[in-house]
């Protein structure tokens, strides 16, 4: 991971906590602080690569296509675990538009061709290096390539779910849909509801 150079900062040092899955740093700063002092911290930094997600839009039969999968944190916070989600996944070395076409074509088995980049989006801050790339597609809901699932070798077993785009905004809301990316989605669809159904 580079680093970009702000004058207020100077990483001093950078120690691998756990290098697995997800690569755990403990990252020593130095941060010239707005009353012109400097001061030394140290933050836990989680990288597991960058990410992209996708709505999945029908537009005559006015629905959308989510995915139900096991969410292992959300079971440790002792709340209802197997969530409602836009499709996503990351990058593994390919662009944000390769990888959620192959995403979304692995996760639900719509091909999607022409993918309209929304807007990048740092998923956690201030913990997470992922930054994730959001995008809007069309397909045919009765138009499936494959049977999607994920991939059962990578221990991925995901529901795929048609749902009308007024049931699924009002899934927020009851918190069946607790999600953030896919929250962000739905409420761009919501705002740009006319052009998208058109
Ligand atoms: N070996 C191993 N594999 C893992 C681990 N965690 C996840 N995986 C595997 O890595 C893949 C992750 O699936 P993707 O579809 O690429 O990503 P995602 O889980 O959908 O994640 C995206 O959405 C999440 C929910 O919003 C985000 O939390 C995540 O950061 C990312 O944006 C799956 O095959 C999963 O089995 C782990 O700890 N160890
Ligand atoms: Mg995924």
């Amino acid at each position: 991971m580079s680093t970009q150079h702000d004058p207020r900062v100077r990483i001093v040092g950078r120690r691998t906590l756990w290098k697995g899955f997800a690569h755990l740093e403990e990252v020593t700063f130095e941060q010239q602080m707005s009353d012109g002092a400097t001061v030394t911290l140290k933050r836990e930094i989680h990288d597991h690569g960058n990410a992209a997600t996708i709505l999945l839009v029908d537009a005559r039969r006015q629905s959308v296509i989510l995915v139900r999968q096991l969410r292992v944190p959300v079971l440790l916070q002792g709340d209802p675990a197997y969530l409602i989600e836009a499709a996503a996944g990351l990058l593994d070395g390919d662009t944000p538009e390769e990888a959620i076409c192959r995403e979304a074509l692995e996760e639900t088995g719509y091909h999607v061709q022409d993918v309209i980049h929304l807007f990048d989006v740092y998923m956690s801050p201030g913990a997470l290096t992922e930054r994730t790339s959001f995008f809007v597609g069309h397909i045919d809901a009765t138009e499936k390539r494959g049977d999607g699932g994920g991939l059962a070798h990578e221990g991925e077993d995901i529901e795929v779910l048609e749902i009308p785009f007024d049931e699924a905004v009002a899934m927020i809301a009851t918190g069946e849909i607790c999600d953030a990316k896919t929250i962000m989605l739905l409420q761009w669809a919501q705002l740009n509801r006319q052009q998208l159904f058109a």
